[in-house]
Order: C-alpha cells, then structure tokens, then sequence
C-alpha cells in the first residue's frame, strides 16, 4: 500500500539512499534499522512526501491520496517547542489537517481528539503548554496527535526517544495494536532488542537496503556486520523470536 522503487537520495554530492526497494504492507509493524547516517530519516521523509528532490519512485495505494491517509511523528528535536500552543491544539492538530480551511473541529473531533490524549498517557495534561512538557510528554503528545489523525500509514521516526522503559512498553504496544487494526506502520529505532519483540518485519539499512524479513531471518551475524561494521550494537543472536501474540480481532480494520 506505500513503498518506494529505487529510491535514491543525495545532498550535494553525498548519497544517503542508494536506490532502496521497500513495501510496507497493512497490518504490518516494521522496524527501520541502521547507524548513525544510514538514510533512515530520509526514507521516511520521503515516503512522508517531503523530500524535495530524490531519484526512483514513491508509490502510494491507488485508492488513498497520500495526504488523507499518512500520519507522519518526525524527531522531535526537529520541532518547534516554543510555538505557543497546548497538548490538546497539537492532538488537535491531527484532526485539523483533516478538515481544510474554514472548518470547525466537530464533537466528533473533539471525541477522537480526547481519546488519543487518553491512551497515551497524556489527557490529565491537555491544557499545558507544549513548552512546558518532559522529553517523554512530548513524544507522548506527538502520538497523540498521530493518533487522533486516524490514517492507515503511520510512519514514527525515533517515537521512543526520551521515553522511560515502562513507558515504552505502553506506546509499543499501541503502536502494535494500530497494526493489527489493519494499519502499516513504519518505526526507525535503534532498539534491536525491542524490534524483535513488537515488530514482525526488519529493514537493515545503510545507505542500501542489508536486509529485510522476520527478525529471525535478518539477524545475522553476517547482515548485522554489514549494517553496522565494526561497532555492533548490544543485541543476543543466539535469543529466541518474540512470543507468539494474540491473533487481531476480526474486522478490525482502520
Ligand atoms: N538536509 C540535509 N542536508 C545535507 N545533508 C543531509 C540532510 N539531511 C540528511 N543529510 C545527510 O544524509 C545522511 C543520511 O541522513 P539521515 O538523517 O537520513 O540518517 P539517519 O539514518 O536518520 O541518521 P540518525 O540515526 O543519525 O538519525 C547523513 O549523512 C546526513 O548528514
């Protein structure tokens, strides 16, 4: 339902992508993984529709613009905190995108709006300033507001940074749970560990596309020296897949 072919980013005369190949089906959880540099951020902006320049192709659903049904959480560093607004605006935010100019947000906006502050740990918030939010309230904000977008490509760059442990457990298994609705979504981490508990697909990348398949097949020795050289990150071979999970509910599409 969204991939790119061939896809090829350069800045100046660097490359960050060296034609990449990547579907991302519905229902899917899969992980981006790769150093520092590796061209993760600039897949998903691609895919996000903000790149300006890039070679190969970015291929949506036929049936979807990619507008009405991408939600985007880019880096948090990468946004402005001073902007003077609360939790709620920036869920809000979500829906708003949605309604196009001269439109109010609805009691049905504002339903969605307050549910997606609840389940992500920030409703008791909602009236603060965003200036005045921890790293891991601002992330949660940023969920929210993807969220309450409702769109069936979620693509999170970094969602969990500044998040404490329990707290990531929480909003993976959100994350998770978005996916087996019927949704794709598309997380860059750094976390092995954690991507081969809550992810059923890997993507090693640097610069090129490494590998790509269940946690099982990526992580090998071979493919994690390939990804990251010399400097292997913290991450047990030899451990088990995850443990089997619950089936989705049926018909529970987007
Ligand atoms: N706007 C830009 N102008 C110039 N170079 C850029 C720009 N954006 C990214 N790059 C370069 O392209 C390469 C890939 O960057 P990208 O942000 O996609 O990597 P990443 O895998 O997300 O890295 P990280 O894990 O550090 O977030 C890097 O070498 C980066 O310096």
């Amino acid at each position: 339902m969204l991939g790119v072919e061939a896809l090829t980013v350069r800045f100046g005369t660097h490359l960050a992508l060296d034609r990449a190949t990547l579907r991302f089906a519905a229902g899917q959880f899969t992980a981006i993984i790769g150093p520092n540099g590796a061209g993760k951020s600039s897949l998903l902006r691609a895919l996000a529709g903000l790149l300006p320049e890039y070679g190969g192709r970015v291929v949506y659903d036929p049936g979807h613009s990619a507008r009405e049904c991408l939600s985007y959480v880019p880096q948090q560093q990468t946004l402005d905190w001073a902007f003077p607004v609360t939790v709620w605006d920036v869920a809000m935010m979500g829906r708003t995108g949605r309604l196009g100019w001269l439109r109010w947000p609805g009691p049905e906006d504002r339903r969605i709006v307050a549910e997606a502050l609840r389940e992500t740990g920030v409703w008791e918030l909602r009236a603060r300033h965003i200036a005045a939010l921890s790293g891991g309230q601002r992330q949660r904000a940023l969920l929210a507001r993807m969220l309450a977008r409702r769109g069936h490509l979620l693509l999170l760059d970094e969602p969990l940074t500044g998040v404490d442990a329990a707290t990531q457990e929480v909003l993976l298994g959100l994350l998770r749970a978005q996916a087996d609705q019927g949704r794709a979504v598309v997380m860059v981490t750094h976390d092995l560990e954690q991507a081969r508990r809550w992810c059923d697909r890997l993507v090693l990348l640097n610069r090129r596309v490494i590998a790509d398949g269940t946690p099982a097949e990526v992580y090998t020795p071979a493919n994690i020296e390939r990804t990251f050289g010399g400097s292997w990150p913290e991450l047990d071979l030899e451990a088990s897949g995850p443990p089997p999970r619950p089936l989705p509910a049926p018909g529970g599409g987007p």
